[in-house]
Protein backbone atom coordinates (compact mmCIF):
# COMPACT_ATOMS: atom_id res chain seq x y z
CA UNK A 1 0.00 0.00 0.00
CA UNK A 2 1.03 3.75 -0.75
CA UNK A 3 3.31 5.59 1.58
CA UNK A 4 2.77 8.61 -0.44
CA UNK A 5 2.05 12.01 1.69
CA UNK A 6 -1.06 12.86 2.20
CA UNK A 7 -1.64 15.57 -0.03
CA UNK A 8 -4.49 18.21 -0.89
CA UNK A 9 -3.00 19.76 -3.77
CA UNK A 10 -5.46 19.07 -6.82
CA UNK A 11 -3.80 18.33 -9.98
CA UNK A 12 -7.37 17.57 -12.10
CA UNK A 13 -10.62 19.93 -10.94
CA UNK A 14 -13.96 19.61 -13.24
CA UNK A 15 -16.47 22.46 -12.95
CA UNK A 16 -20.01 21.11 -14.00
CA UNK A 17 -18.59 18.85 -16.50
CA UNK A 18 -21.19 17.20 -18.58
CA UNK A 19 -21.35 15.16 -21.68
CA UNK A 20 -23.73 14.41 -24.06
CA UNK A 21 -23.72 12.00 -26.85
CA UNK A 22 -26.67 12.41 -29.32
CA UNK A 23 -27.95 8.84 -31.45
CA UNK A 24 -30.27 9.39 -33.90
CA UNK A 25 -32.04 12.74 -33.17
CA UNK A 26 -32.36 11.48 -29.03
CA UNK A 27 -30.06 13.00 -26.46
CA UNK A 28 -28.21 11.11 -23.98
CA UNK A 29 -26.44 13.00 -21.19
CA UNK A 30 -23.48 10.47 -19.57
CA UNK A 31 -22.00 13.13 -17.43
CA UNK A 32 -24.31 15.76 -15.65
CA UNK A 33 -22.48 18.68 -13.86
CA UNK A 34 -20.02 16.86 -12.41
CA UNK A 35 -17.73 18.68 -10.18
CA UNK A 36 -14.88 16.54 -8.54
CA UNK A 37 -11.24 17.01 -8.04
CA UNK A 38 -8.39 14.43 -8.69
CA UNK A 39 -5.32 15.22 -5.66
CA UNK A 40 -2.13 14.43 -5.92
CA UNK A 41 -0.54 11.05 -4.83
CA UNK A 42 -4.17 9.90 -4.57
CA UNK A 43 -4.82 6.61 -6.76
CA UNK A 44 -8.58 7.38 -7.23
CA UNK A 45 -10.77 4.47 -8.67
CA UNK A 46 -13.88 4.89 -10.79
CA UNK A 47 -16.60 2.36 -10.04
CA UNK A 48 -20.08 2.21 -11.32
CA UNK A 49 -22.88 0.11 -13.65
CA UNK A 50 -21.92 -0.45 -16.78
CA UNK A 51 -22.77 2.62 -19.28
CA UNK A 52 -22.17 4.78 -16.19
CA UNK A 53 -20.00 6.44 -17.60
CA UNK A 54 -16.96 5.53 -16.23
CA UNK A 55 -14.59 5.85 -20.22
CA UNK A 56 -16.13 9.00 -20.64
CA UNK A 57 -15.08 10.79 -17.67
CA UNK A 58 -11.74 9.03 -17.66
CA UNK A 59 -11.61 10.48 -21.39
CA UNK A 60 -12.80 13.93 -20.06
CA UNK A 61 -10.17 14.13 -17.50
CA UNK A 62 -6.62 13.17 -19.25
CA UNK A 63 -8.26 15.88 -22.67
CA UNK A 64 -8.64 12.65 -25.04
CA UNK A 65 -12.31 13.76 -25.38
CA UNK A 66 -13.65 17.36 -24.58
CA UNK A 67 -16.92 18.31 -22.56
CA UNK A 68 -20.37 19.47 -24.14
CA UNK A 69 -20.48 21.73 -21.33
CA UNK A 70 -18.22 22.57 -18.04
CA UNK A 71 -14.59 22.85 -17.67
CA UNK A 72 -11.71 20.74 -16.88
CA UNK A 73 -8.73 22.54 -15.44
CA UNK A 74 -5.59 20.18 -14.76
CA UNK A 75 -2.85 22.21 -13.08
CA UNK A 76 -5.00 24.84 -12.83
CA UNK A 77 -5.01 25.64 -16.54
CA UNK A 78 -8.55 24.73 -18.06
CA UNK A 79 -7.84 22.35 -21.18
CA UNK A 80 -11.38 22.36 -21.61
CA UNK A 81 -11.63 24.68 -25.55
CA UNK A 82 -7.68 23.57 -26.23
CA UNK A 83 -7.17 22.85 -29.94
CA UNK A 84 -6.87 18.82 -31.16
CA UNK A 85 -3.08 19.70 -31.53
CA UNK A 86 -2.76 21.46 -28.23
CA UNK A 87 -4.36 18.91 -26.73
CA UNK A 88 -2.30 15.92 -28.16
CA UNK A 89 1.19 18.15 -27.26
CA UNK A 90 -0.62 18.13 -23.93
CA UNK A 91 -1.37 14.59 -23.16
CA UNK A 92 1.99 13.93 -24.37
CA UNK A 93 3.57 15.63 -21.42
CA UNK A 94 1.36 15.35 -18.60
CA UNK A 95 -0.90 12.29 -19.34
CA UNK A 96 -0.19 8.79 -19.12
CA UNK A 97 -2.32 5.66 -20.26
CA UNK A 98 -2.77 2.36 -19.97
CA UNK A 99 -5.48 0.12 -20.89
CA UNK A 100 -7.33 -2.80 -20.89
CA UNK A 101 -5.86 -3.56 -25.06
CA UNK A 102 -2.21 -3.01 -24.96
CA UNK A 103 -1.75 -1.46 -28.31
CA UNK A 104 2.23 -1.89 -28.83
CA UNK A 105 2.81 -1.96 -32.46
CA UNK A 106 3.99 -5.24 -33.49
CA UNK A 107 6.69 -4.18 -36.10
CA UNK A 108 8.17 -2.57 -33.48
CA UNK A 109 10.38 -3.94 -30.77
CA UNK A 110 9.27 -3.57 -26.83
CA UNK A 111 12.05 -0.82 -26.47
CA UNK A 112 11.13 0.90 -29.24
CA UNK A 113 7.13 1.38 -28.52
CA UNK A 114 8.41 2.96 -25.73
CA UNK A 115 11.60 4.90 -26.83
CA UNK A 116 8.71 6.01 -29.47
CA UNK A 117 6.44 7.64 -27.29
CA UNK A 118 9.51 9.00 -25.00
CA UNK A 119 11.00 10.84 -28.16
CA UNK A 120 7.85 12.58 -28.86
CA UNK A 121 8.11 15.19 -25.45
CA UNK A 122 12.25 14.67 -25.06
CA UNK A 123 15.05 15.00 -27.43
CA UNK A 124 17.40 13.25 -25.04
CA UNK A 125 17.99 9.87 -26.65
CA UNK A 126 20.30 8.52 -24.17
CA UNK A 127 18.04 10.03 -21.13
CA UNK A 128 14.82 8.08 -22.91
CA UNK A 129 16.59 4.65 -22.88
CA UNK A 130 17.78 5.36 -19.26
CA UNK A 131 14.40 5.93 -18.23
CA UNK A 132 13.06 3.76 -20.29
CA UNK A 133 15.78 0.76 -19.00
CA UNK A 134 15.07 1.59 -15.18
CA UNK A 135 11.21 1.36 -15.54
CA UNK A 136 11.71 -2.56 -17.39
CA UNK A 137 13.98 -3.10 -14.73
CA UNK A 138 11.36 -2.04 -12.39
CA UNK A 139 8.54 -4.23 -13.91
CA UNK A 140 10.43 -6.94 -14.23
CA UNK A 141 11.21 -7.30 -18.06
CA UNK A 142 14.81 -8.74 -18.91
CA UNK A 143 16.72 -6.70 -21.33
CA UNK A 144 16.21 -9.57 -23.89
CA UNK A 145 12.17 -9.43 -23.42
CA UNK A 146 12.63 -5.86 -24.63
CA UNK A 147 14.21 -6.49 -27.76
CA UNK A 148 11.50 -8.59 -28.64
CA UNK A 149 8.93 -7.48 -30.76
CA UNK A 150 5.68 -6.72 -28.90
CA UNK A 151 3.69 -9.85 -30.52
CA UNK A 152 6.23 -12.43 -28.83
CA UNK A 153 5.37 -11.13 -25.17
CA UNK A 154 2.96 -12.56 -22.95
CA UNK A 155 -0.10 -11.01 -21.98
CA UNK A 156 0.90 -9.95 -18.34
CA UNK A 157 4.52 -9.01 -19.95
CA UNK A 158 2.51 -6.44 -22.93
CA UNK A 159 0.38 -5.02 -19.57
CA UNK A 160 4.08 -4.38 -18.12
CA UNK A 161 5.36 -3.04 -21.16
CA UNK A 162 2.57 -1.16 -21.66
CA UNK A 163 2.71 0.48 -18.38
CA UNK A 164 6.32 1.58 -19.08
CA UNK A 165 5.42 3.27 -21.86
CA UNK A 166 2.23 4.87 -20.02
CA UNK A 167 5.30 6.06 -17.21
CA UNK A 168 8.22 7.14 -19.73
CA UNK A 169 6.95 10.50 -20.11
CA UNK A 170 7.05 11.29 -16.37
CA UNK A 171 3.21 11.85 -16.66
CA UNK A 172 1.56 13.77 -13.62
CA UNK A 173 -1.45 11.20 -13.97
CA UNK A 174 -1.27 7.96 -15.21
CA UNK A 175 -5.01 6.66 -16.49
CA UNK A 176 -6.02 3.36 -16.63
CA UNK A 177 -9.10 1.70 -17.84
CA UNK A 178 -9.64 -1.58 -16.88
CA UNK A 179 -5.96 -2.47 -16.78
CA UNK A 180 -6.67 -6.04 -15.93
CA UNK A 181 -9.35 -6.81 -17.34
CA UNK A 182 -7.42 -9.34 -19.93
CA UNK A 183 -5.43 -11.04 -17.52
CA UNK A 184 -5.38 -14.00 -15.28
CA UNK A 185 -5.76 -13.73 -11.73
CA UNK A 186 -1.86 -14.14 -11.35
CA UNK A 187 -0.78 -11.60 -13.82
CA UNK A 188 -3.41 -9.13 -12.79
CA UNK A 189 -1.92 -8.84 -9.58
CA UNK A 190 1.77 -8.37 -10.39
CA UNK A 191 0.17 -5.42 -12.76
CA UNK A 192 -1.89 -4.03 -10.03
CA UNK A 193 1.39 -4.17 -7.46
CA UNK A 194 3.12 -2.15 -9.95
CA UNK A 195 0.49 -0.01 -10.18
CA UNK A 196 0.33 -0.28 -6.04
CA UNK A 197 4.21 0.55 -6.14
CA UNK A 198 4.37 3.36 -8.59
CA UNK A 199 1.53 5.25 -6.92
CA UNK A 200 3.32 4.33 -3.30
CA UNK A 201 6.78 6.38 -5.10
CA UNK A 202 4.62 9.21 -5.44
CA UNK A 203 2.71 8.69 -8.94
CA UNK A 204 -1.18 10.05 -9.20
CA UNK A 205 -3.14 7.23 -10.47
CA UNK A 206 -6.89 7.23 -11.69
CA UNK A 207 -8.19 3.78 -12.32
CA UNK A 208 -11.52 2.53 -14.00
CA UNK A 209 -12.29 -1.40 -13.14
CA UNK A 210 -15.10 -2.87 -12.30
CA UNK A 211 -13.34 -5.63 -10.51
CA UNK A 212 -13.08 -5.12 -6.38
CA UNK A 213 -10.15 -6.87 -5.90
CA UNK A 214 -8.43 -3.90 -8.28
CA UNK A 215 -10.49 -1.11 -7.06
CA UNK A 216 -9.28 -2.06 -3.41
CA UNK A 217 -5.81 -0.73 -4.48
CA UNK A 218 -7.09 2.80 -4.86
CA UNK A 219 -7.29 4.92 -1.54
CA UNK A 220 -10.34 7.11 -2.79
CA UNK A 221 -12.81 5.29 -4.67
CA UNK A 222 -16.02 6.98 -6.60
CA UNK A 223 -18.83 5.42 -7.75
CA UNK A 224 -20.44 6.74 -10.99
CA UNK A 225 -23.96 6.44 -11.94
CA UNK A 226 -26.69 8.26 -14.11
CA UNK A 227 -23.44 10.94 -14.63
CA UNK A 228 -23.57 11.47 -10.80
CA UNK A 229 -20.67 10.65 -8.62
CA UNK A 230 -23.59 8.69 -6.14
CA UNK A 231 -20.63 7.81 -3.89
CA UNK A 232 -17.07 8.39 -2.29
CA UNK A 233 -15.26 5.99 -0.53
CA UNK A 234 -12.23 6.93 1.27
CA UNK A 235 -10.15 3.43 1.96
CA UNK A 236 -7.16 5.27 3.18
CA UNK A 237 -4.05 4.14 3.30
CA UNK A 238 -3.26 2.32 5.74
CA UNK A 239 -2.90 -1.49 4.96
CA UNK A 240 -5.11 -3.72 7.27
CA UNK A 241 -4.74 -6.57 4.67
CA UNK A 242 -6.51 -6.97 1.42
CA UNK A 243 -9.38 -9.01 2.66
CA UNK A 244 -10.02 -6.17 5.19
CA UNK A 245 -10.14 -3.21 1.87
CA UNK A 246 -12.03 -5.56 -0.01
CA UNK A 247 -14.85 -6.02 2.59
CA UNK A 248 -15.20 -2.19 3.36
CA UNK A 249 -15.34 -1.95 -0.52
CA UNK A 250 -17.80 -4.39 -0.81
CA UNK A 251 -19.98 -2.96 1.87
CA UNK A 252 -20.17 0.39 0.41
CA UNK A 253 -20.78 -1.22 -3.23
CA UNK A 254 -23.57 -3.15 -1.64
CA UNK A 255 -25.14 0.49 -0.42
CA UNK A 256 -25.29 1.78 -3.48
CA UNK A 257 -27.31 -1.78 -5.16
CA UNK A 258 -24.11 -2.42 -6.98
N1 LIG B 1 -18.47 8.24 -28.80
C1 LIG B 1 -19.68 7.92 -28.35
N2 LIG B 1 -20.77 8.16 -29.10
C2 LIG B 1 -21.99 7.87 -28.63
N3 LIG B 1 -22.25 7.32 -27.43
C3 LIG B 1 -21.21 7.05 -26.65
C4 LIG B 1 -19.86 7.33 -27.06
N4 LIG B 1 -19.03 6.96 -26.06
C5 LIG B 1 -19.81 6.46 -25.08
N5 LIG B 1 -21.11 6.52 -25.43
C6 LIG B 1 -22.24 6.09 -24.61
O1 LIG B 1 -22.09 6.66 -23.31
C7 LIG B 1 -22.48 5.75 -22.30
C8 LIG B 1 -21.35 5.61 -21.31
O2 LIG B 1 -20.26 4.94 -21.95
P1 LIG B 1 -18.91 4.61 -21.17
O3 LIG B 1 -18.09 3.76 -22.08
O4 LIG B 1 -18.34 5.85 -20.65
O5 LIG B 1 -19.48 3.75 -19.97
P2 LIG B 1 -18.70 2.85 -18.91
O6 LIG B 1 -19.26 3.19 -17.58
O7 LIG B 1 -17.24 2.99 -19.09
O8 LIG B 1 -19.21 1.42 -19.37
P3 LIG B 1 -18.54 -0.03 -19.27
O9 LIG B 1 -18.37 -0.31 -17.81
O10 LIG B 1 -19.56 -0.92 -19.88
O11 LIG B 1 -17.25 0.02 -20.02
C9 LIG B 1 -22.85 4.45 -23.01
O12 LIG B 1 -24.26 4.38 -23.11
C10 LIG B 1 -22.23 4.58 -24.37
O13 LIG B 1 -22.97 3.93 -25.36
Amino acid sequence: MSNAPESSRRVISTHSLSKTFSHTGTQQNVLDRLDLDIREGDFTVIMGPSGAGKSTLLYALSGMDRPTLGTVEFDGTDISDYSEDRLARFRRSHCGFVFQQVYLLDAMSVMDNVMAVGLLVSHDRGGVRRRAEELFEMVGLSQAQTRKSATMLSGGEAQRAAIVRGLINAPDVLFADEPTGQLNSETSTRVLDLLSQVNAAGQTIVMVTHDVRSAARGNRILYLRDGHVQGELDLGRDDPGWSHRQQRLAGFLDELGW
